[in-house]
């Protein structure tokens, strides 16, 4: 049974584990990649309902992780495909969720679902099977009327890694990076490290004396990640991310990153009504009118003005991205310290590769500022 807060239910089938779970009820529109959504930590106290009716194809691999776990609370589909089909699964996807203890649910009407959603906005929801699908109702509804709301959550601090660890240059080391796992996916390090980038990845707890420590002077950028929670309630990583433009280091952001350097910067954060989940959103790079199709996992965003230019505490900032759907903001550029931030996944895991490009722009930036640092030096 699944049960959401405002008391609709759908009966369905127990899919993965059985027993009871509680989360935020979201859907995502991505027809493949349910390995890595499953694993992003960002989806850490959600429960997904996938809209693409057949499920588990492709099994589950040992390649596609993007973290050590899967970190969704609970998983809704359609129509789970019966047996898995691809030369690199090495089980099938419900034996996973299984293993890993994570409560599903399958056989239900998505599409109507989905459109509950659209309409009322995400909420709460839990799903019961086995003996706790056996209570009454109205005790399965106040047991989700008890569980935590997202907004107001902090959870970096449940998915981020205890220890510092590095991710090696792949080739000619050329530039060292501090990356804040807020729940940061692998592929992320990966396509820094492919680009000759050597990335310290910290936890969520790092103090600007970790951050300057990384590096021989010091890190040539600092990156934030993607993560859970609302970044309302992020204030250590605010005041951190405050001192890093602070000291004109450049900086890259994704998503929760994206969001944190909107409050560094003095704009507002708030809650969309459903969010942005899937794989085939169109958003456009305000400068150059170019429309990429890109990979979203979102439910809050930056509140900052589409057509001016803001001021703020570290200069000018402009919106530098915008989604086609519904004008929300998606990616963010400061125009007098090197910092920039995006919405959306450029790491494509899954989804389409149109923003890889962001990663390249981090090297442009290092490496202007590394060139014009070096300038000054000959100056002075
Ligand atoms: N993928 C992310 O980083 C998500 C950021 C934030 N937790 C949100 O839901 O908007």
């Amino acid at each position: 049974m699944l049960v959401l807060e405002d008391g609709r239910t759908f009966r369905g089938l127990s899919y993965g584990a059985e027993g009871e779970t509680f989360g935020e009820a979201v859907f995502s529109t991505g027809m493949t990649g349910y390995q890595e959504t499953l694993t992003d930590p960002s989806y850490h106290r959600q429960v997904i309902v996938m809209t693409a009716p057949h499920i588990g194809n492709t099994g589950f691999n040992d390649e596609d992780n993007e973290s050590h776990r899967i970190w969704a609370a609970g998983f809704v589909v359609r129509d789970p495909a019966l047996r898995s089909s691809n030369w690199r699964a090495r089980r099938g996807l419900e034996d996973e969720l299984r293993d890993q203890g994570i409560v599903g649910i399958c056989e239900i009407d998505t599409r109507a679902l989905t459109r509950h959603l659209r309409e009322r906005g995400s909420m709460r929801v839990g799903i019961f099977s086995g003996e706790a699908a056996g209570r009454p109702e109205t005790q399965l509804l106040e047991r989700v009327l008890a569980a935590p709301r997202m907004e107001g959550a902090a959870l970096a601090q449940e998915v981020t890694t205890t220890e510092a660890y590095v991710v090696p240059a792949q080739g000619e080391k050329r530039f060292t990076v501090a990356a804040l796992d807020l729940g940061i996916k692998e592929m992320t390090p990966q396509l820094m490290a492919e680009r000759g980038i050597e990335v310290h990845v910290l936890p969520a707890t790092a103090t600007i004396e970790d951050i300057k420590a990384v590096g021989e002077h010091g890190p040539d950028g600092v990156f934030f990640s993607n993560g859970p929670g609302d970044p309302a309630t992020a204030e250590h990583e605010i005041t951190l991310l405050r001192e890093v433009l602070g000291d004109r280091v450049p900086f890259f952001g994704i998503c929760f990153g994206n969001q944190l350097l909107g409050r560094a910067l003095g704009f507002g954060t708030y809650k969309l009504k459903y969010g942005h989940r899937g794989i085939n959103q169109p958003v456009m790079d305000r400068a150059t009118g170019k429309v990429e199709v890109t990979a979203h996992n979102h439910g809050f965003a930056v509140d900052a003005p589409l057509d001016s230019v803001s001021d703020t505490a570290f200069g000018r900032a402009r919106v530098s991205h915008v989604c086609l759907n519904d004008d929300v903001v998606e990616g963010l550029e400061c125009l007098d310290v090197p910092a920039y931030s995006v919405q959306y996944h450029p790491e494509a895991a899954a989804g389409p590769h149109d923003a890889a490009y962001l990663f390249d722009r981090f090297i442009e930036l290092m490496t202007q500022h590394k060139t014009s640092h070096m300038t000054q030096g000959v100056d002075a």
